[in-house]
């Protein structure tokens, strides 16, 4: 490809805040030809996150804007959205950024930013998905890709994909499990944003131009 033609490519900000497997479930979707994007940029709010050597590692720039270095959330807010308009993206996608966006962040880029949540949404928002989980007990749990909103993981869900609870599971296991159907689910629906399929109006997700009621369930392995 050649860069004019990579130049003309939907445009992708991702940010993280961690180990960036799903950054790195993109990046591959991308590298095999499922996903006609490119990376601008990767973002993280924290320097210790792997998923930055992930992104130098694939040739994308990355940056850092330490969060505990501004005086407000408005204040991080504020220089994170310069920092994302200014490379002039298509869709922001939340891969494990673990900051909560103040209303005017959200706003800015409505209908153009996802996330990726470790539960069957609307249960479970927040964090320490998979420890309440087991806490309460519960038998299933999974993953939701949805549209952000100014309501903490409130936003309209797209896909989902559900994962059976063991009586052994610890955390780190089930968060594996969890991240099996992630690395399948959240370079789906990019695809489909990216090719126009995927559009939120009036606070709902529409998918080829029909309302999503219910999110789409994936099913298999
Ligand atoms: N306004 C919104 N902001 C964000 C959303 C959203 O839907 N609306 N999604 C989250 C992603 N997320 C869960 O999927 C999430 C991220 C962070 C937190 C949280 O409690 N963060 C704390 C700090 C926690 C930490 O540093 O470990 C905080 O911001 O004070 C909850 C859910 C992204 N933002
Ligand atoms: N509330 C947001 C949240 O908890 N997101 C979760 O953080 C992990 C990031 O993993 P990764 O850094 O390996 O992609 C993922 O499991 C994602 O669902």
């Amino acid at each position: 490809m050649s860069i004019d033609e990579k130049a003309a490519l939907p445009t992708l900000v991702v940010l993280i805040s961690g180990n960036g497997s799903n950054l790195q479930a993109i990046i591959e979707a991308i590298r095999a030809g499922r996903i006609a994007a490119r990376v601008a940029a990767v973002i993280s709010n924290r320097v210790d996150a792997y998923g930055l050597q992930r992104a130098a590692d694939a040739g994308i720039p990355t940056e850092t804007l330490d969060h505990t270095a501004f005086a407000s959330r408005e204040a991080f807010d504020q220089a994170l959205q310069e920092r994302v308009d200014s490379f002039h993206p298509d869709l922001v996608v939340l891969a494990g950024f673990m900051r909560i966006f103040t209303p005017g962040f959200v706003q800015h880029f409505a209908g153009r930013m996802l996330n990726i949540h470790p539960s069957l949404l609307p249960l479970y928002k927040g964090i320490h998905t998979h420890r309440r989980v087991l806490e309460d007990g519960g038998n299933e749990h999974g993953v939701s890709v949805h549209f952000v909103t100014p309501e903490l993981d409130g936003g309209p869900v797209i896909m989902q994909a559900k994962v059976p609870v063991l009586p052994s599971d610890t955390e780190e296991r089930l968060a594996q499990r969890v991240h099996v159907q992630e690395h399948v689910i959240y370079p789906r629906v990019v695809k489909w944003f990216v090719e126009g399929r995927l559009k939120l109006e009036n606070g709902q997700a529409l998918l080829d131009g029909k309302i999503l009621h219910q999110p789409v369930l994936h099913l298999g392995s």
